[in-house]
Order: C-alpha cells, then sequence, then structure tokens
C-alpha cells in the first residue's frame, strides 16, 4: 500500500444553555458548532512488521513534536513520548485507537499526523501569522508550548482528540467516509478524552466537535465507568489485562450509546456573537461548588435544576418555532425579523406575538435561574459584573439576549444577534465605554461537526 493522505476537521463549540444540567442524563443543553476548528493532517504508510512510529506535530506551538516509537512486543506497543514529553490527550488517544482497529495484530506504519489549530482556539498575543500556499488557511504561531499558552474555552482538547482519532481510524480502516466513522470516532474520543481528564464529563464539548450545533443529552456515566478503571502502564506490561481491555473497548464503543445528539442551528438571520471578558475563570472550581451545593441541598437543588431545565427548554423551542417560521412563510420571517429591530430602535411597537420576544424572554428566565443559583452556591455562574454587562448589550437594537456561556465565569459573553444589526452594534459598543473589556471574537456559528478536508489546504505550512 502506498502512502495515505488524509485531513479532518472538527469545530470548537460554546454552550448556550445546559450548563451544570448537562451533566446529568436527564437533562437537554444546547450547544452551537463554532466557524474556528481543529486539523488533523494525516500521512502513513505500511512498514515491517516491527515497524510502528506515529509521530505527532503540533509546529504552532515550542516543542510541538510528539514521537512514539511504539515496541512491537509490548501490548499497544509501550506508548513512551521519545523526548520525555507528555500530552496526555494524545497518549490516550493512541492508548484508545490502536487498541480498538488491534494495531498489534496489523503490518507495521509509519504515521505522521500534523495538527493546526484555528485561531479563536488561544490568545493572539505574542503571534505570528501563516498562510497556507493556496491562502485557505491561516494559523497563529505562538512562542511557547502549548500547556503554557492562554486558551479561551473553545475545547481544544475536544477538538484535538477528535480529529487525531479520526485521522488514525480512518488510516487504519481505510474508510474516510466521515458519517460512517462519526459514531465510532465520537465513542473513542469520549472514552480517549476521559481517560485524559481521568474523569468523565459530560462529553457536551466532544460531542459538538464530532456532531457540530446539537441539542445534546449525555450517555449514562456508568457506560463508561468500569473502562475508565484501566491502568494504561499497568495494561502496557500485561497481555491478559491488555486484551480484557481491547475486547471491552470494541464492545463499548460498537454500542448504543442512548444519548441525544439532535442536530440544530441558529434559525436564519440570527448570528451568535462572543465577546472576550479576558479574565479567565476556572471551571473545575466552578463545577465543584455546584456539585458540592446540590448534594447538600437535595430539595432547593432538585427545584432550582427544574426550573433552570424548563427556561432552556423554552429557549430551545423559542429557537426551532423560528426555524418553523421560516420554513412556513418566508417573508412573514423576514417581517418579524424587520419588526423586532425597528422596535428595538424605538420605532413603532413590535406586534406582542413576535416569536423573537419568546426568545428574548426565554434567555432572560435562564439567566435569572442562573443568578438565583451563582448566590445560592457561591460560584461566579453569572457575576454581577457579567449581569450589568449582559444588561446592556440586551439593550442594543436587534440583541435578542445573551448568557455567560458554559459553567458561567468572568471570561466570555455570548450573544445572540440579528444578523442585520451586528454593524451597528460592533459601532456602538467601540464608541461607547462600558464595553472597554469587552472583545469581539472573529466567530460564528458554522454547524458542522467533523468533516473530511482537502489536504492540499495546508500546503506550505
Ligand atoms: N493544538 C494543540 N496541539 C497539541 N495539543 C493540544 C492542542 N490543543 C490542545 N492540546 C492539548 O489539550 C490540552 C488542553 O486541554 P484542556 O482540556 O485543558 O483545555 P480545553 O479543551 O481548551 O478546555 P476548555 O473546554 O476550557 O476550552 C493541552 O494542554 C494539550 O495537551
Ligand atoms: C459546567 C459544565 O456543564 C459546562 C462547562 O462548559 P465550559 O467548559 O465552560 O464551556 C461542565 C461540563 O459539562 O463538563
Amino acid at each position: 500500500m502506498g502512502p495515505v493522505e488524509r485531513a479532518f476537521s472538527a469545530p470548537g463549540k460554546a454552550l448556550i444553555a445546559g450548563g451544570y444540567l448537562v451533566l446529568y442524563p436527564e437533562y437537554d443543553s444546547y450547544v452551537t458548532a463554532l466557524s474556528s476548528r481543529m486539523h488533523a493532517l494525516v500521512r502513513g504508510q505500511e512498514t515491517e512488521k516491527h515497524i510502528r512510529k506515529i509521530t505527532i506535530e503540533s509546529s504552532q506551538f515550542a516543542e510541538g513534536i510528539w514521537s512514539y516509537d511504539l515496541d512491537s512486543n509490548i501490548p499497544f506497543g509501550n506508548i513512551k513520548e521519545v523526548h520525555g514529553r507528555r500530552n496526555p490527550f494524545l497518549e490516550a488517544t493512541l492508548m484508545c485507537v490502536l487498541a480498538f482497529v488491534d494495531a498489534d495484530s496489523r503490518p507495521g506504519f509509519d504515521i505522521t499526523i500534523r495538527i493546526f489549530s484555528d485561531p479563536g482556539y488561544h490568545t493572539r498575543d505574542d503571534t505570528t501569522t501563516r498562510v497556507s500556499s493556496n491562502g485557505k488557511r491561516q494559523f497563529l504561531y505562538h512562542k511557547k508550548k502549548i500547556n503554557e499558552v492562554a486558551k479561551t474555552g473553545l475545547g481544544s482538547s475536544a477538538g484535538l482528540v477528535s480529529v487525531v482519532t479520526a485521522a488514525l481510524l480512518s488510516y487504519f480502516t481505510g474508510n474516510r467516509d466521515v458519517d460512517s466513522l462519526r459514531n465510532t470516532v465520537h465513542n473513542c474520543t469520549q472514552i480517549a478524552h476521559c481517560h485524559a481528564q481521568k474523569k468523565i464529563g459530560s462529553g457536551f464539548d466532544v460531542a459538538a466537535a464530532v456532531y457540530g450545533s446539537i441539542v445534546y443529552r449525555r450517555f449514562q456515566p456508568s457506560l463508561i465507568d468500569e473502562i475508565l478503571k484501566h491502568e494504561f502502564h499497568s495494561m502496557q506490561g500485561d497481555s491478559t489485562l491488555a486484551l480484557d481491555y481491547k475486547n471491552s473497548l470494541q464492545s463499548i464503543v460498537g454500542s448504543d450509546w442512548h444519548f441525544k445528539i439532535e442536530k440544530c442551528a441558529l434559525p436564519p438571520g440570527v448570528r451568535l456573537v462572543m465577546g472576550d471578558v479576558s479574565v479567565g475563570s476556572e471551571t473545575p472550581k466552578l463545577v465543584s461548588l455546584v456539585l458540592k451545593w446540590k448534594q447538600e441541598n437535595p430539595v432547593e437543588g432538585e427545584k432550582l435544576f427544574e426550573s433552570l431545565n424548563k427556561a432552556n427548554g423554552s429557549l430551545i423551542a423559542a429557537l426551532s418555532s423560528l426555524h418553523e417560521l421560516q420554513r412556513a412563510n418566508e417573508a412573514a420571517y423576514s417581517a418579524t425579523l424587520k419588526d423586532y429591530q425597528v422596535a428595538m430602535k424605538g420605532g413603532a411597537g413590535m406586534a406582542e406575538v413576535n416569536p423573537l420576544r419568546r426568545v428574548s424572554a426565554a434567555i432572560a428566565t435562564v439567566r435569572d435561574h442562573l443568578r438565583a443559583l451563582t448566590t445560592a452556591t457561591g460560584a461566579d455562574i453569572e457575576p454581577p459584573s457579567q449581569t450589568a454587562l449582559l444588561d446592556r448589550c440586551s439593550r442594543l437594537p436587534g440583541v435578542l439576549g445573551g448568557v455567560v456561556p458554559g459553567a458561567g465565569g468572568f471570561d466570555a459573553i455570548c450573544l445572540l444577534v440579528l444578523e442585520d444589526a451586528i454593524p451597528t452594534m460592533l459601532q456602538t459598543t467601540e464608541k461607547d465605554q462600558s464595553f472597554s473589556n469587552v472583545k469581539w471574537l472573529p466567530l460564528h456559528e458554522e454547524s458542522d461537526g467533523l468533516l473530511e478536508t482537502s489536504p492540499e489546504d495546508y500546503a506550505g505550512l
């Protein structure tokens, strides 16, 4: 077999509704896939059986090269980087995919994967830009190592694991049809991502990377509980443990996860606008405060979660009814958008029944409950400074409302804005001092999940 070259990309995410609730399998969340994507370009070829090399390059970062010379006498090859560099996400991905495809029983391989990450994932500070030969891709190059560069919270590790998994599965199975690989990529990625994080998260970031914008309801954590107990290093020294891992992994990856991944997208004419508010928050701290409070206050916790869930449901339903209106009567839909914008500019009164009002009202109710959760738990989910900022944003013409996405905190805001109103909104906020600490990010919703892309688009980088 000659060398194989393929490329895949997967999007970053914003959790618009469902923070905290998404950790429980009984609640729906609304996740938007973003135009910032993670890319993997894979080139591989068969070699003699004893050669098993995988090199992963992420040259946008200092020391961004991880080389694995796998030992053909040890199950899964003893995944140790030759320079002693650690990247737990890559190690876990290699382990899962090599076990899943039973690489030990295959011919040798020499694989190189080049990673590229779009500008939205990390700070732009202290970077230089490089453009591919055909001008289609543009990436930022940092001077520091990957774990020293500030992240923006779009889910870089979920994107990384998804595209590396897709690249390796595609190489080993010979399958490049993303749709037929999608569920396998998803299930392997969730397991690898949990191994690397040493915990079972809600998985919404991985699901969005693979499936794109979705209404998501998580899988039962018990599904992968047992397999996560396998210790990588002990398995590599013990072929019985390794065989047990491989069999369990293949059966779990191949099973039905009974989770919800309903494709969605913002209604036509409505755009997502993200603002960076500069001070980062630490998601794990917020999550542990909320979970502790819920455990200590089961009755109040349940009540608040149920109310928040109802509000999230109203928002999801209101967005979906806009799609229905647009499909049923395009002209009426355009009039609705116009009517809303004119009314907010102080023009003619808007129809009481304008369906966009349902979206704004639902966002306002979601925020009411998130503020109640903030007060009850002491976690800065929607802290007062963000309340003031979101309230100001909500009064701008054409803004349906906004939330602090995901776990909340100080670092970002996420608005739903009528597309036609965005230029005026940018102008207004630029002149207004009260928006001086907000940097609007060059991001928008692109609802696709994992895609195959063209290797030529990365030439010259
Ligand atoms: N472009 C990349 N190249 C190599 N490794 C990467 C890249 N992007 C992410 N990683 C790996 O993922 C780690 C960051 O994962 P982490 O889960 O902490 O952040 P995140 O997924 O961006 O989180 P958040 O959900 O807050 O956005 C890095 O330290 C590195 O190991
Ligand atoms: C709080 C939580 O529900 C969302 C975290 O989202 P983000 O990392 O802030 O985008 C935690 C999780 O789902 O893993």
